[in-house]
């Protein structure tokens, strides 16, 4: 079973999945890297400082682990697009413009992540192509505390087991917040 820990770069999907990872014992694939590492993709894109991605080549890479009875996390802001299940990590537009600004991104690329912040587009996209989606609010709060939500999340993933109201997406609107 695949879980995607997935939203806007800077959102902290990297640093928190490392924790699940290291310190839960959690399986990760770290898919961004993975992609790099393995020349999955089909072109670099250095205009936007990114690469282009054959989606159904990385899903064939995948597909020997998709079927461990463990749920393997998919790490990647692209993940929600392979995992029937999706995990939004979500940052308020302030903080998630310092962090940015702080990894040195040029403005124009602080701007256009910024911008889908707002207007939700990693969850719309996850709701649009998964069957269970959670969101989680990284704003003001530590990178454990958050892990220990997306372990609570992927512990309420069982049968029988009512959806964790908490993490229901659509809490947050910054719409009102893009320049
Ligand atoms: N909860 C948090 N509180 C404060 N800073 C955080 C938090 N989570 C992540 N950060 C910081 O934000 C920056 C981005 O984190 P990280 O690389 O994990 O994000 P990401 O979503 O994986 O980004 P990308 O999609 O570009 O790989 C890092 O400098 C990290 O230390």
């Amino acid at each position: 079973m695949f879980i995607a820990l997935t939203g806007t770069p800077g959102c902290g999907k990297t640093s928190v999945s490392g924790l699940l990872e290291n310190e839960f014992g959690y399986r990760v694939v770290h898919l961004n890297e993975l992609i790099k590492s393995e020349n999955l993709f089909i072109e670099e894109d250095k205009q936007r400082d990114c690469v282009v991605t054959d989606l159904d080549v990385v899903q064939k890479r995948l597909s020997p682990i998709e079927e461990f009875e463990n749920p393997v996390i998919i790490d990647s802001h692209m993940a929600h697009l392979i995992a029937d299940i999706s995990i939004v990590l979500r940052t308020a537009p302030g903080e998630l413009k310092k962090r940015l600004e702080k990894r040195g991104y040029k403005p124009a690329k602080v701007d256009e992540n910024i911008e889908a912040e707002c207007l939700d587009v990693i969850l719309v996209e996850s709701v649009e192509n998964c069957e269970m989606v959670f969101e989680v609010d990284t704003t003001g709060r530590s990178m454990s505390e958050v892990a220990e939500d997306v372990r609570e999340i992927i512990d309420s993933i069982s049968p029988g087991h009512p959806p964790l109201d908490k993490f229901k997406p659509g809490a947050f609107d910054w719409s009102g917040e893009i320049f």
